[in-house]
């Protein structure tokens, strides 16, 4: 019998209380007595959250595995306090066939770090030329709910229109990289007056807002569920407003760069700050901040994009889009929306754990920290303060935009259905979390 009890932590952010966890469930909360042999953290100062859930992570296996590793990349996850994260589908080969998404959801449960859900693509190859075999990745064993192209758009509004319908009947969604490729061609950063003056290739606001006006609109014609990826300029915030007032079933996710970084980074051409969308505007932040908080961005999703040192390190034209943000999400979500004021802990449960679980279909997260639901938590020191450098990184790749950078927040612990997969900050050894979780199996 494995029994844990959690001492004193701050419950989302409320009174402290304790948490008792046996063979993968929460069994008990308030003030509890430490029963015989069991293993006791000490939480006082900590704010215990529910295991957080990313909506949008590139693990780039299989294919890209000199980046990332579904292995590496859900210890990244749990280091960063996640306990379900969805896999994005342009990995190699391309995850449109019901044997790939199957092949992501084993490499996850052999892992044992966090909950994969693999994300199938919309169109065969994310070529955008014909649909992938959705409806048998939706019946597969890893019961596919989330569909995207990720990287790429699904720019044929006919093909965008018939995955909305094929996915609808089975409460799926499509999750949108909304960037017109016609108006993005060589695109390298935020068009405006600095694309002009460092001599780059602007990509322009509107690439961004025409796809979100379009699909919000097929949405509501088909009466489909959509989701837009990583929205990153004040005018996608204006549309994704219009439509939820006007019933449309449309959700939207930031990512923690987009809530804290601006286009001025781009201004030493390191190749970190690029990323796909690109930093944009002060003004963008602001109202990307104030669109979280007032619950037209729904969810806070990573777009965690490992690259290999080679990639990043080369001039600014040629490198990859992309920066890892597992291990730093929660930190960067606490400097922009929690220390300023605009958001609390249980808000932050709520645009990081319960949200992106919604609208992934993901059973378990609706009733966080609850007696009798999974024991999957994490447990944050919100007073902690630190210089990120790539050794704060667990996963294969160091493209991260906040080294030398000071952030508040550390992960103490995380468990994932019961079993810590990081203790102390430390992530917890993959032979000894794969035994962990035998032992509760058996209970
Ligand atoms: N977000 C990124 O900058 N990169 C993503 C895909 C993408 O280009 O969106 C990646 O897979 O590397």
């Amino acid at each position: 019998m494995t029994s844990l009890l959690i001492r004193g932590a701050a419950l989302l952010g409320s009174e402290p209380a304790d948490l008792r966890v046996r063979d993968g469930i929460i069994v008990d909360r308030g003030s509890l007595a430490v029963e015989a042999s069991e293993r006791v953290i000490d939480a006082a100062g900590l704010v215990a959250l529910p295991g957080l859930v990313d909506l949008h992570t590139h693990l780039r296996e299989p294919g890209g595995e000199a980046s990332e590793t579904v292995l590496t990349g859900t210890r990244a996850a749990a280091a960063g306090g996640f306990t379900a994260v969805h896999a994005m589908a342009n990995t190699s080969p391309v995850a449109d066939t019901a044997g790939v998404v199957e092949q992501v959801l084993r490499l996850g449960e052999r892992a044992g770090y966090a909950e994969v859900r693999p994300v199938g693509a919309v169109t065969l190859g994310l070529a955008g030329e014909q649909l992938a075999e959705i409806g048998a990745m939706a019946r597969s064993a890893a019961r596919v709910r989330v569909f995207s192209d990720d990287g790429h758009c699904v720019h044929d509004p006919l093909l965008m229109r018939r995955a909305l319908e094929y996915v609808a009947t089975f409460d799926g969604v499509v999750a949108q990289h909304a960037q017109e490729p016609r108006l993005t061609v060589g695109a390298q950063m935020n068009e405006g007056s600095l694309s002009g003056e460092l001599g780059l290739t602007g990509w322009p606001a509107v690439a961004e807002e025409a796809i979100i006006a379009r699909d919000v609109l097929l949405a509501e014609h088909v009466g489909a569920r959509v989701h837009i990826c990583h929205l990153s300029t004040a005018g996608s915030v204006d549309i994704v407003r219009w439509a939820k007032a006007r019933g449309i079933a449309v959700t939207a996710e930031v990512t923690p760069h987009h809530l804290l970084l601006t286009e001025e980074l781009a201004r030493g051409y390191d190749a970190r700050f690029k990323v796909n969308p690109p930093l944009r505007r002060d003004e963008d932040v602001q109202a990307l901040r104030a669109a979280l908080a007032d619950g037209t961005i729904d969810i806070v999703a990573t777009d965690h994009a490992p690259h290999p040192a080679e990639a990043k390190e080369c001039t600014w034209a040629e490198a990859a889009f992309g920066m890892v943000g597992l291990e730093s999400a929660l930190s960067v979500v606490q400097q922009a929306v929690v220390d300023t004021g605009l958001l609390g802990w249980a808000d932050v449960a709520r645009v990081l754990s319960t949200g992106p679980a919604a609208i992934g279909r993901l059973a378990g997260y609706a009733n966080p920290l609850a007696v009798g639901t999974a024991a999957n938590l994490t447990l944050v020191d919100p007073s902690h303060r630190r210089t990120w450098s790539v050794d704060d990184l667990r996963g294969r790749s160091t493209n991260t935009p906040y080294r030398d950078r000071e952030l508040p927040g550390r992960v103490v612990a995380t468990v994932f259905r019961g079993v810590p997969t990081v203790i102390d900050g430390a992530v917890v050894d993959p032979d000894i979390v794969a035994a962990a979780h035998l032992e509760v199996r058996r209970g």
